[in-house]
């Protein structure tokens, strides 16, 4: 699926005509699957195909994580997926979570992978390995890439939280802080990068806001992790432009909020009332 617009229009006009900021993640995980779909042939693309047909006028994106496809052998699947996005659901960007990092050489594969294989919109990328580990994926000039700064696990402050300060440097920097100063005053080169920071971290989700202006935060870490809707949304609302900026992920919550034969209805109600949690904390 050739010539999408540009990742950050996408999102403009996804947030806008669509007024939601919520992103229903797709981690399709076969043992949770209702009898009627489980241990089929092609099981993981139909349950997800259900789930996109259920809730896609109710969300601003959708991020399958490539791992619960690869996982299974089912990349192939993964490809239909997201092309039948792209053609039923030609409104919604697709955000490809694989988080990947490694040397240039590697990551232009990655970038090849998402982009050329995957015909993803976006994709998110650890960029703990420098910024020559995030440059293959700019020559993608209207793809998003969406760097890890603050993420949502509790591991996450092991290393995320680590003072960097550099001689002469008088305010505290922490590592998550730093990545995201460098992310929007360096790295920014396509206008296409994004952030991800975690739910679950509201106040550092309003740091990173204050550090990176306008640029989209991607929010996985309400629903099943916890995290607070009324806070986050607080936390990263873009000033001046409520409703913007935030692209808050759901995975399981939504996923499996029924696991009997009527699972994409109960997946429509669960995004329906996190999608309006969204909208009334925006206010
Ligand atoms: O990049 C991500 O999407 C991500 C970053 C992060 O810091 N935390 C995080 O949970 N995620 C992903 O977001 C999804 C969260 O799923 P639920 O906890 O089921 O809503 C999973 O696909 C995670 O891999």
């Amino acid at each position: 699926m050739k010539n999408r617009p540009l990742f950050t229009e996408q999102l403009a006009r996804a947030w806008s005509d669509q007024d939601s900021m919520l992103c229903v993640g797709l981690d399709p995980d076969p043992k949770q699957f209702p009898a009627s779909i489980k241990g089929k042939g092609g099981a993981i693309l139909a349950f997800c195909r259900e789930i996109v047909d259920a809730t896609a006028d109710l969300v601003c994106a959708f991020k399958p994580q490539i791992a619960y496809f690869a996982a299974h052998g089912a990349e192939d699947q993964l490809e239909q997926l997201i092309d039948h996005i792209h053609r039923q659901h030609p409104q919604v960007p697709v955000i490809l979570d694989s988080k990947r990092g490694d040397i240039g050489s590697t990551a232009q594969q990655y970038a090849i992978e998402a982009f050329d294989r995957y015909q993803a919109d976006a994709v998110t990328v650890n960029p703990y390995m420098g910024f020559d580990s995030v440059e293959p994926y700019l020559k993608y000039a209207n793809k998003g890439v969406i760097v890890l700064c603050r993420t949502s696990n509790p591991g996450g402050s092991d290393l995320q939280f680590l003072e960097v300060n550099e001689k002469g440097q008088t305010d505290k920097e922490l590592l998550y802080q730093r990545v995201a100063r460098l992310a929007s005053s360096q790295w920014n080169k396509t206008g296409q990068l994004g952030l991800v920071v975690g739910a679950t971290f509201p106040e550092e989700i309003a740091k990173v806001r204050e550090i990176v202006g306008e640029m989209p935060l991607l929010i996985p870490g309400i629903g099943a992790q916890g995290g607070d809707i009324p806070a986050t949304v607080q936390a990263g609302t873009v000033a001046n432009a409520p409703g913007t900026g935030m692209i808050i992920n759901s995975s399981r919550a939504i996923l499996y909020a029924s696991q009997d034969g009527n699972f994409a209805d109960a997946a429509r109600q669960a995004a329906m009332a996190t999608r309006n949690a969204l909208r009334a904390a925006k206010k």
